[in-house]
């Protein structure tokens, strides 16, 4: 565990090492006080006297002890924190690196909240690890290994009764460690499920008010929050009585040497100053095989954190390679596609060819597989069998990087960060000038909502675009779109936020964004796209027909009966606007 972690230490691994050496000094420094204390005693136990000098250069030594105890400890402790945090540093860069190269659809369905906990909390946790448990939990072992070597040359038979209540000790830990490891995975599952309930629950807060699922919510709430205290209590529980009795037996080492070391003084097998000397000693282990032990307890839960880290760092990478993109043109194919998410396949071998420069409109029933379709062609994921290619070029044949140059997705809620407009719609193309910027957005239809804010394209955002209408955010990732200028365009046409004012901007955007490029809209409104060059049908994860809109509704049963669903509701909406709800 500790190799693992020292990996990541980099530059910083001989800090590691320098805080150890400091801290063992230190604690050495903490345990010679015994050796005086004895050598003022040793005198009196022999019938003799104790002379000043004698006396006083002992008391100064046990002083300059306890002061260079204090100085090292504290040096030993900086240069232990500087080694993590640089550690910790580093591990959060390499997690951050691992995860990009993972697919993107994968990482979402982690969840925000167990990100964060890994991301944060967790290798927070090895802190412990290596500003500690490391260099203070090996040095504080060191210190007793020695006493108890030179406790044998004092007196065998002492030093092994010394050593006696060792073994009564570790059985207790190991035993501790056993039943702490067990109940671990249920634990950090909780503390995960917990964490994303936590995140779901204030991001929902708004939903959960409007359809006033105040009782539901918080029951799911309170339910995992229980959860995790009951899981964290049943670790404790398992593991308290080993820690009780570990932490009572290891430290009291004279156990065994006070009664039947004072015998053997009393027979005659030992002597009165090596009996002295052996406790002394004794007493001195005992604080830091305490110390080291303490942190003993923490391990496997610090263990269980890393094996997680290294499960997430270790999940398979999207597949791709770091050519650029060598396509003959900007045609999207989809051949044989096949997908599952997790165990059920969604999308059974989907062929589809979208020409350079044509719109294709991907339409079906809810579930049919159609954002499924969109997210692999951004390489979200990877496909489980068939191949996805822009201008003959296969996607897993280019970096993502390569591909996201070639394609504007825009999704129906696209995440506004917290910044200026301005610098929201530069996320587009980097290098645009503010000039280029404003251009887009004035094509996107912002200008008349960015004219009315106090401080224009200038305007703070706000948190995940919270100062923005949908409408208005929406129409903020099209001026993104526009100004990115993409040759593939995959749009998830947008439903909410559609009022008929909103509606004839959107469009407006919506045709400024494709022109001239090679577009999959995913279609929710089939008459916005009774226009386009092809329609494919969707049915359950499979092609159904693929055709214009006369030619399906002359032969495709499904396309019938989406359009039926759509006149009905035009119809109804008709009605709507002019107050007759049928
Ligand atoms: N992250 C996910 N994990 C597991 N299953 C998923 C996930 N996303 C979608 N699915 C499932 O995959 C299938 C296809 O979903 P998809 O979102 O592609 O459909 P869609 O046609 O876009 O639906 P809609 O029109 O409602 O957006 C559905 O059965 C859905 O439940």
């Amino acid at each position: 565990m500790f190799q693992k972690v020292l990996e990541y230490a980099g530059e910083y691994r001989k800090t590691t090492y320098l805080s150890m050496v400091v801290m063992l000094i230190g604690i050495v420094m903490n345990v010679l006080p015994f050796l005086f204390i004895y050598q003022l005693i040793r005198p009196l136990l022999l019938g003799g006297s104790l002379e000043l000098g004698y006396a006083a250069w002992r008391v100064a030594a046990i002083a300059a002890c306890g002061i260079l105890y204090a100085v090292l400890y504290v040096k030993g402790l900086s240069l232990s924190h500087r080694a993590a945090y640089n550690t910790l540093k580093n591990l959060r860069i390499s997690l951050q690196g691992k995860l990009e190269r993972q697919p993107l659809g994968v990482i979402q369905e982690k969840g925000v909240g167990a990100l964060k906990k890994m991301f944060i909390d967790d290798i927070d946790s090895i802190e412990l690890l290596l500003a500690h448990a490391l260099p203070e939990g090996l040095a504080n072992l060191a210190v007793p290994a020695f006493v108890f070597l030179a406790m044998f040359f004092v007196d065998w038979k002492l030093a092994l009764l010394s050593l006696c209540a060792l073994p009564l000790g570790l059985v207790a830990m190991m035993a501790m460690y056993r039943a702490g490891t067990s109940k671990m995975g249920a634990y950090y599952a909780s503390a995960q499920k917990m964490n994303n309930t936590i995140v779901e629950y204030i991001n929902g807060m708004e939903v959960v008010k409007v359809f006033n699922r105040d009782g539901e919510s918080y029951q799911r709430f309170e339910q995992d929050v229980r959860g995790y205290r009951d899981f964290t209590l049943a670790w404790y529980k398992v593991c308290w009585p080993w820690m009780a009795l570990y932490n009572s037996i290891l430290p009291c080492v004279a156990l065994f040497t006070l009664p039947i070391g004072a015998y053997l003084v009393l027979r005659g097998y030992s002597t009165l100053p090596d009996f002295a000397l052996v406790l002394c000693m004794s007493f001195g282990v005992g604080a830091p095989l305490l110390r080291a032990l303490g942190f003993m307890s923490t391990l496997p839960q610090i263990s269980y954190k890393i094996t997680a880290l290294e499960q997430l760092m270790g999940a398979p990478a999207l597949e791709q390679t770091d050519a650029s993109f060598s396509g003959e043109d900007h045609s999207v194919s989809f051949e044989d596609v096949r997908f599952a998410y997790q165990e059920d396949e969604v999308l059974h071998g989907v062929s589809l060819t979208a020409p350079e420069g044509s719109l294709t409109a991907l339409v079906g029933e809810s579930g049919s597989g159609k954002s499924t379709l969109a997210k692999l062609l951004v390489h979200y994921y990877d496909v489980a069998g068939g191949s996805i290619r822009v201008g003959g070029q296969d996607i897993r044949e280019m970096s993502v990087e390569a591909l996201n140059d070639q394609i504007s997705y825009v999704a129906q809620e696209q995440f506004l960060f917290n910044m200026s407009l301005l610098e929201n719609i530069r996320l587009g193309r980097p290098e645009a000038t503010d000039q280029e910027v404003l251009a887009a957005a004035e094509k996107a239809q912002c200008g008349e909502f960015l004219a009315r804010l106090e401080h224009g394209i200038h305007t703070m955002a706000g948190d995940g675009g919270k100062m923005l209408s949908g409408g208005e955010r929406q129409r903020i990732s099209l001026a993104r779109a526009i100004l990115k200028n993409a040759p593939i365009v995959v749009l998830d046409e947008a439903t909410a936020f559609m009022d008929p004012e909103n509606e004839e901007k959107m469009n407006e955007a919506i045709a400024e964004v494709i022109r001239d490029k090679t577009v999959l809209v995913i279609a929710h409104r089939l008459h916005s796209i009774v226009n386009a060059d092809q329609i494919c049908v969707l049915e359950q994860g499979t092609v159904a027909d693929v055709g214009t809109h006369e030619e399906l509704l002359g032969r495709c049963p499904a396309y019938q009966k989406l359009w039926q669903a759509a006149e009905d509701s035009a119809q109804w909406g008709v009605n709507q606007r002019g107050g007759a709800v049928q």
